[in-house]
């Protein structure tokens, strides 16, 4: 995969070259590039952005410096995120999708966004994705996108150390719609808190009817917007006890 981040803030995306994900850039497994947006502003101030069109408080980034960028840095057959909290909601399903592409391009937008005209233009010739991690308001998109970034590399062979937690996280395929049960390491005893004895059986046919039950008991009390998603058909009689 290959990975692109304008922003005019590059500095900002420097935890990429952190931990599984560096090495894996480090490696070559992926290719990342971070390019200061102000290389494709052309007055002697380098500006990127100007006042909004209809009045309003804020500044909006220009499309001409913007369409410059992107018309370098995205080529047809990439896709072209752009975090924003007006976007569609990122998940672990978008995730997934975004993993299976070949070339990311991450367009970081700060005051109050790109011109509009920037994504209709770019849409012209690649698929563009304005997406939000949530429903809150940073001062740019850098931080969503290493977000979406990490949540979307994790799931790439090879990047992520053990491949099996891919899939048993929370949200993962594994436990499709459920958070994810606690989890226990050693110590035994721990300032008077106990592993659950179930952990320490070996009978894993409990040990796995415990966890799906921690798990619907934990999404039933943190996230019961998820529990009325659940297909009721994926639940037995005993998910139902719960
Ligand atoms: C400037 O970007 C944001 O504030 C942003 C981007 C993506 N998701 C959000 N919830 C906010």
């Amino acid at each position: 995969m290959r990975l692109d981040v304008v922003s005019i803030f590059p500095e900002y995306l420097a935890p990429l070259r952190q931990s599984l994900l560096g090495r894996a850039v480090a490696d070559g497994r992926i290719q990342l590039e971070v390019h200061d947006l102000r290389r494709w502003a052309t007055d002697r101030h380098r500006s990127v952005d100007d006042t909004p069109y209809g009045g309003g408080a804020g500044m909006v980034m220009r499309p001409d410096v913007w369409a410059a960028a992107l018309d370098d840095v995205a080529p047809a057959g990439a896709t072209v995120v752009v975090p924003t909290p007006a976007g569609h909601p990122f998940s672990q399903a978008t995730a997934a999708d975004l993993a299976r592409r070949e070339h990311l391009v991450f367009a970081c937008g700060r005051y109050e966004g790109l011109d509009q005209r920037v994504v209709l233009d770019a849409a012209r010739r690649v698929e563009v994705l304005e997406l939000s991690i949530g429903d809150y308001v940073l001062a740019g998109g850098e931080v969503a996108a290493l977000v979406v970034i990490e949540a979307v590399t994790r799931l790439l062979p090879g990047v992520l150390g053990n491949p099996e937690s891919a899939v048993t996280d929370s949200f993962g395929e594994g436990s499709p719609g459920l958070l994810e049960h606690p989890a226990y390491t050693r110590p035994v005893e721990f300032r008077g808190l106990a592993v659950p004895p179930v952990l320490l059986s070996g009978n894993h046919a409990a040990i796995a009817r415990w966890r799906r039950d921690e798990s619907l008991r934990r999404t039933a009390r943190r996230r019961p917007d998820l529990v009325a998603r659940l297909d009721p058909a994926t639940l037995d009689a005993a998910d139902r006890a719960v």
